[in-house]
C-alpha cells in the first residue's frame, strides 16, 4: 500500500552526439517471412532520422522491435545503453515513446484527458492515494494537468483542451498524438507517418513542430512515405528494402543513389537485398518453361492422392 504521489524522474538527458537508440542485427520473422533482417541504426541526442522504404519493406515492423510491441527474432536494441524490456510500457517509461500509423487516441475523451493518460508513466499514484484524494494526490494531478496544458500549447491545441478527441480534424488528432507521447517525456520520439493524410500547410506545421521537438533535446525517428519532408526535416536518412537496410546517409547522398530510386520504382538492381532469392525464381521459372509441354514426372513416392501439397 502507498500514498506516495512523487512523480517518476524523466529519462536522464543525454549529451549531444551520444547515442539514445542503437539497434544492432535486428531480425523479425513472422513464420517463414522475414519482415526485418539484421537491420543496425544508431541515433543520436538531438538528430532527426528518418526511415524510408516502398510499402512492405518493414518499417512498422522494425519500428515495433524497437518499442517493445514485438520481441526481436534476433539482434538486440540499446536505449542510452541499457539492453530494452520486452514491454512496451517498460520501453516508454525508459524513455522512447511513439505515435502510430493509424492513430489510436481515446475518442471519448477530452484532448487533455488523453495527454493525462500519456503522463501515467511519469506518475506513480498509489491505489489508496488515488481513492483517499489526500493533498499529495491533488498535488501531483494539478502538476500533471499543468505539464499536460504545456504540451496542448506546445502543438497548438491549448484551446481544444476540453473537446471530445473524436471531434478533431484528422490532422489535429494527429498533433494530439504527438502531444500524448511528449507526455512520458521520452529522450526518443518515434513518429510513424506524422502527415498521412495531411494537407501541404499541416505537413509544413508538422515539419516545424519535428524541429521544435528536437529543439527541447528529444532526438526523433520517423517514418513517411512524404520525400519532400523527409529529406526537408532529416540530418540523416536510412532506407529499407525488403527488410534490409539498403542505405544510410545524408538527405543528398541517399537521394543521389540510384538503388534508391530503383527500389521506389520496384526495379531490380545489382546487390540489391533478395536478389539472390530472385535470381533462383528466375532459374526456376526459366526451368519450368524449359520443360513446359513434356510428360508430367510421375509421383513421388511420398505424394498422397488428394492431399495438398505445402506451398
Ligand atoms: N504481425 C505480422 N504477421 C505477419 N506478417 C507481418 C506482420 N506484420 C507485418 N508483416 C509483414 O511484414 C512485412 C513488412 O511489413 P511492414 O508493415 O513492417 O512494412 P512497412 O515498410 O511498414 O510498410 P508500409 O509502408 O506499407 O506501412 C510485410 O510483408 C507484412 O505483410
Amino acid at each position: 500500500m502507498t500514498t506516495d504521489t512523487t512523480t517518476f524522474a524523466a529519462p536522464r538527458p543525454a549529451a549531444p552526439g551520444e547515442p539514445v537508440l542503437e539497434a544492432r542485427g535486428v531480425t523479425m520473422r513472422f513464420g517463414g517471412l522475414t519482415a526485418v533482417r539484421g537491420v543496425d541504426l544508431t541515433v543520436h541526442a538531438s538528430e532527426i532520422v528518418g526511415l524510408i522504404g516502398p510499402n512492405g519493406a518493414g518499417k512498422t515492423t522494425f519500428f515495433n522491435c524497437l518499442t517493445g510491441l514485438y520481441v526481436p527474432t534476433e539482434g538486440e536494441v540499446r536505449y542510452k545503453g541499457a539492453v530494452l524490456p520486452p514491454k512496451s510500457f517498460k520501453v516508454t517509461a525508459a524513455g522512447i515513446a511513439r505515435t502510430f500509423q493509424n492513430i489510436r487516441l481515446f475518442a471519448n475523451m477530452t484532448v487533455l484527458e488523453n495527454v493525462l493518460v500519456g503522463r501515467h508513466t511519469r506518475t506513480k499514484e498509489g491505489f489508496w492515494s488515488a481513492v483517499l484524494r489526500g493533498p499529495g494526490f491533488h498535488r501531483a494531478e494539478a502538476a500533471s494537468r499543468a505539464r499536460a496544458m504545456e504540451l496542448l500549447d506546445f502543438v497548438g491545441l491549448a484551446a481544444k483542451a476540453d473537446h471530445l478527441a473524436r471531434n478533431l480534424p484528422y490532422g489535429e488528432q494527429r498533433k494530439l498524438e504527438i502531444a500524448r507521447a511528449l507526455a512520458s517525456e521520452p529522450g526518443l520520439l518515434l513518429l510513424d507517418e506524422p502527415t498521412a493524410g495531411m494537407n501541404p500547410q499541416e505537413t509544413r506545421a508538422t515539419e516545424e513542430l519535428v524541429f521544435a521537438i528536437r529543439d527541447m533535446g528529444i532526438a526523433v525517428l520517423v517514418i513517411e512515405h512524404d520525400m519532400r519532408f523527409i529529406f526537408n526535416l532529416c540530418d540523416r536518412v536510412a532506407v529499407l528494402v525488403q527488410g534490409e537496410k539498403l542505405i544510410e546517409g545524408d538527405s543528398a547522398t541517399v537521394q543521389g543513389d540510384e538503388r534508391v530510386v530503383a527500389a521506389y520504382l520496384g526495379e531490380p538492381f545489382e546487390g540489391a537485398p533478395g536478389a539472390e532469392e530472385a535470381a533462383e525464381v528466375r532459374e526456376a521459372e526459366a526451368h519450368a518453361e524449359a520443360t513446359a509441354g513434356q510428360a508430367p514426372a510421375e509421383p513421388t513416392r511420398d505424394a498422397v492422392p488428394g492431399k495438398e501439397t505445402d506451398r
